[in-house]
């Protein structure tokens, strides 16, 4: 036999391998490549166990991009096999042999039995447990959610069930400092992966952030993300290096200017883009920024988008507003449209309120349809005329739980030095800026106090931030040098690794340092959690900039109340700052959303003062205070209430954590990971209560356990201890290992044909019976993502000689406790005799799953229209109002609907295993 480039071969002696490819002939060997598996084999060409797969006319095939095809003609051309087939759209089509999908069943499980290949009843039970563990979890509300090293936070759960359970998600996630927008993101991450919704995904951030986001990535949800910078790029020579890697971190400065590497990320197509601190995408309406512009572009090419901000008005509201376009650019299509929605937000949260208690208001929006379910009318409501389903926000105040935040001032005097100098305003709140030297070191009060200070508060833990890097180094040198405090430096300046390294010191418990330094990219982002003691030794002129710097202690995790000390020189600009958002907007005390427009509504005025403080700052604190009082309110009563109700539903997260909590408890997953451990000749040993040591043993079924090493790794299957001991494996369902075991299962014939005996009272000896288990066999392109309507579904039947179904009377967990194994002769023996019996039964039991499998594709294409249904309603009601969104995507949906319908329309069963009992 003649062995070509490009032939599809099948190793007989090792069928798991799936479809092979030849890659290389040489003289004597023949190298295949097995992409099912991921490897590549070598044989002598003179024994090589190959045998070359040829697909007879009328044989069902599957191709790589997921099209099923009845062969109807087979003919070679320079030696490969070109196939023509019909596919569910009676479409001809022909491929070559190459583009065969590699899984392929070669051998069925009713071929295995009968040909006495035996697997023992503990694979057959391991293999039944995979299939409806798998069709369990496909089902869950919380699939995608139970798996990160995490504690349950409501409002964290329900953001990341609602985004990520949607097809392309496109959303802002905007929760209040330090309530975890990283973890929410993650979270959505994971799910859409684990759900198969996407696989590239890249993740733009500050420098400062990269390292946090790597470690908060691979320790909380098991994601390795590969980390971009200039140094690796340059490394990798050919080729679009970010085609290399499924998910990509990167900063967003290493885009600047760079039109070249900005068209290479474009080019590698993503199915998600995450911009982290989005706040700082710059825009204006003459002229985006070049970062606004890249994300426009990348937002275009990638279906799903997040971006994170916690201060989303920080830049202002036409910024937002450009954001969110980015986001949902049918919904946000006109700024002036969306600042008249903005006022009418009171009365959409009224008419909120209204319909959950049970009226539909004389008033309702004439586009939506009085006779829908109030809790549809609700969500088109603020879908339409509210906040947009876009937009989530969390705030302290409704997530609770928060420690305390309690300001103290140290008033200084202003030394003679200080008191000549100062030109402008920056200069004034900044006095040591104009030095070139250090010399302002030894005169500045804050300096001193700083040290003593730092002295009596030893050993605790305190974050400094000012505003700038100079500052920053000189005082971090002076504690350090001249002062004895163990301290580091955190600025712009230093390398990404050198920043982290900063950050690790001063995270270090018992040889850290006890002070950091940071310049403002300290005050983004960063998690200083351990710490509660701040010092702002500046104070920025910007509110939202202040809530983040607060935010890096004030947040999930702190366990004390928050001390925040502010020195300021006396009677100079310092102090007029200080007084204006301590008692004008009460920022220490309590988070506000609407910093932003605060400072802008009274920006003159408080220049003004801050230039010379006259009797008028009283009165600008009383507005102030006043103007701020009332946009609390009117942000609680209407935009803040709409955010609210869109940003987490305690009843939806309740039920979220129940079923979570619940997977958790009891010893199911144990058992299950006991069951492959046994199968896979993997050793377990007790560790400690819910917790286990596994280690590879001398007779691995595989050459290979997923996360388990050569030393051996611990897992635990509680969420507590996962939480405090990094160092185990957090096991759940959704664990890679798991997953990775329980794919091991699927792609194998490990349990899929089984025999053995049962003594039953009352029925007669050398009765057969046979279970058979079918699943739902659904081949369709992966970007239909039809698994979301039609899972696995396993149907067992156990039917007797007769052909009578038993399953429900004689459960497979029962059947397992009572079936005992049959000496290899003795099976052979069996089976020569009930061959034909068999045959018949499984026509039988085959008969009455396809009976059953008619309900499920029925039920599965229902759930199907209502759900893409109410998406192609939302988008046709939407283009009533707004003429940007294309007929094209009403056509694409519809499309999707049909294509959708005709895969579920052709699913078939798939036989998945079968075990032949005979009584005794
Ligand atoms: N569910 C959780 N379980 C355990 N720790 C959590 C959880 N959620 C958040 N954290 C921790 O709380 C801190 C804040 O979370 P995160 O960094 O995601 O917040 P953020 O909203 O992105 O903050 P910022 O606004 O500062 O960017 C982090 O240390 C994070 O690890």
């Amino acid at each position: 036999m003649e062995y070509l480039i490009g032939q599809r071969w099948v190793s007989h002696a090792d069928a798991q391998l799936g479809l092979g490819v030849v890659v290389e002939v040489e003289p004597r060997r023949i190298t295949l490549s097995f992409p099912a598996v991921g490897e590549e084999r070598t044989y002598a060409i003179e024994n090589a166990p190959l045998t070359r797969l040829r697909f007879k006319v009328g044989d069902h095939i599957n191709t790589v991009e997921g099209v099923e095809l009845v062969v109807t003609d087979v003919h070679e051309q320079h030696g490969l096999l070109m196939y023509t087939g019909t596919d569910h759209h009676e479409e001809q089509i022909a491929v070559s042999e190459l583009e065969l999908d590699a899984f392929v069943q070669l051998t069925t499980p009713q071929q295995r039995l009968l040909n006495g290949h035996f697997d023992k009843n503990s694979d057959f039970a391991l293999r039944v447990a995979t299939l409806e563990h798998t069709d369990r979890l496909q089902r869950s509300p919380a699939s995608g959610l139970m798996g990160s090293r995490t504690s349950l936070l409501h409002h964290q759960l329900y953001i990341a069930n609602e985004v990520g359970q949607r097809h392309a998600p496109r959303v802002l996630l905007a929760d209040e400092v330090g309530l975890g927008k990283t973890i929410e993101a993650g979270m959505i991450i994971h799910q859409q992966l684990l759900t198969g919704r996407a696989s590239r995904v890249l993740v733009l951030l500050p420098p400062s952030l990269m390292h946090q986001w790597l470690v908060e990535m691979l320790r909380r949800f098991n994601l390795h993300f590969a980390l971009f910078d200039i140094d690796r790029l340059a490394q990798m020579d050919e080729g679009n290096p970010f085609e290399a890697e499924q998910l990509v971190l990167c900063s967003m400065e290493m885009f600047e200017a760079n039109d070249h590497l900005q068209q290479l990320a474009l080019d590698a197509g993503w199915d998600l883009v995450v911009v982290d601190e989005a706040h700082h995408l710059h825009w204006s309406e003459d002229e985006p920024g070049e970062d606004y512009r890249f994300v426009e572009s990348l937002s275009q090419v990638s279906p799903g988008l997040l971006l994170l901000t916690a201060t989303p008005e920080q830049i202002g509201q036409a910024s937002h507003f450009a954001r969110l376009r980015l986001l949902d650019p049918s919904r946000f299509h006109d700024l002036e449209a969306f600042k008249e929605q903005e006022l009418e937000y009171r009365q959409m949260s009224a008419m909120a309120d209204a319909l959950e208690a049970g009226t539909v208001p004389e008033d309702l929006p004439a586009d939506l349809d009085r006779s829908l379910p109030a809790g549809e009318l609700v969500n088109q409501l603020l879908d339409r005329h509210g906040t947009g389903r876009v937009l989530f926000r969390n705030t302290r105040a409704a997530v609770e739980g928060f420690p305390q935040r309690i300001l103290h001032r140290h008033p200084l005097p202003v030394p003679e030095e200080y008191a000549h100098a100062q030109v402008d305003l920056i200069e004034r709140l900044h006095p040591e800026l104009p030095y070139y030297d250090d010399s302002w070191l030894d005169f500045d009060p804050r300096v001193e106090w700083l040290v003593k200070t730092l002295k009596e508060l030893r050993p605790e833990k305190v974050l400094v931030i000012c505003a700038h890097a100079t500052t920053a180094v000189a005082l971090e040198h002076y504690l350090h040098m001249r002062a004895g405090i163990r301290s580091s430096a955190f600025y712009e300046g230093l390398s990404i690794i050198e920043r982290d390294r900063a950050a690790a010191y001063f995270a270090d418990e018992t040889n850290g340092a006890q002070t950091l330094v940071c310049s403002e990219i300290g005050s983004e982002g960063r998690n200083f959690q351990f710490s509660r003691h701040l010092i702002l030794f500046d104070l920025p002129m910007n509110p939202d900039l202040l809530e983040q710097r607060i935010g890096r202690l004030d947040r999930i995790g702190q366990q004390h109340d928050v001390e925040i000390h502010v020195p300021y020189l006396e009677g100079t600009p310092q102090e007029t700052l200080l007084d204006w958002y301590d008692r004008g907007l009460d920022l220490f005390r309590d988070s506000c959303s609407a910093g932003t427009m605060i400072l802008e509504t009274f920006r003159d005025r408080l220049v003004e003062q801050l230039k010379t403080r006259t009797e008028a700052f009283d009165t600008l604190l009383v507005d102030s205070a006043d103007f701020t009082h009332r946009t609390r309110e009117e942000l609680r009563e209407g935009r803040d209430r709409l955010i609210e109700r869109n940003s987490c539903r305690r009843d939806v997260a309740d039920a979220l954590i129940n079923e979570i909590e619940g997977l958790e408890s009891g010893d199911t997953l144990e058992n299950y990971l006991e069951a492959l451990c046994e199968a896979f000749g993997v050793d377990q040993e007790f560790h400690s209560e819910q917790t286990l040591i596994l280690r590879p043993s001398e007779h691995m079924l595989t050459g290979h356990f997923p996360y388990v090493g050569d030393e051996g790794t611990t897992v635990t299957f509680s969420r507590d201890k996962a939480l405090a001991r990094e160092d185990m494996e957090f096991v759940t369902w959704e664990h890679p290992m798991i997953h990775e075991a329980m794919d091991m299962v699927h792609s194998t014939e490990l349990g899929n044909a089984a025999l053995g005996t049962i003594k039953l009272k009352g029925v007669a000896a050398g009765t057969m019976l046979l279970e058979a288990l079918f699943t739902v066999n659904c081949v369709a392109p992966k970007s239909l993502q039809v698994e979301r309507f039609l899972p696995l579904t396993p149907m067992r039947l156990l039917v007797d000689a007769r052909g009578k179904e038993l399953a429900n009377l004689v459960p497979h967990e029962r059947l397992n406790s009572l079936v005992e194994k049959v000496k290899k002769p003795t099976a052979l023996a069996i089976i020569k005799q009930v061959h034909r019996e068999v045959d018949a039964k499984m026509s039988l039991a085959k008969a009455q799953a396809e009976v059953r499998l008619k309900e499920v594709l029925t039920d599965a294409e229902n759930l199907m229209r209502s759900e893409l249904g109410a998406e192609l309603a939302r988008l046709e009601a939407l283009r009533e109002v707004n003429p940007s969104i294309r007929e094209e995507e009403l056509e694409n949906l519809r499309y999707r609907i049909e294509e959708c319908a005709i895969h579920i329309a052709h699913a078939n069963l798939q036989l998945q295993a079968l075990r032949l009992i005979i009584t005794t």
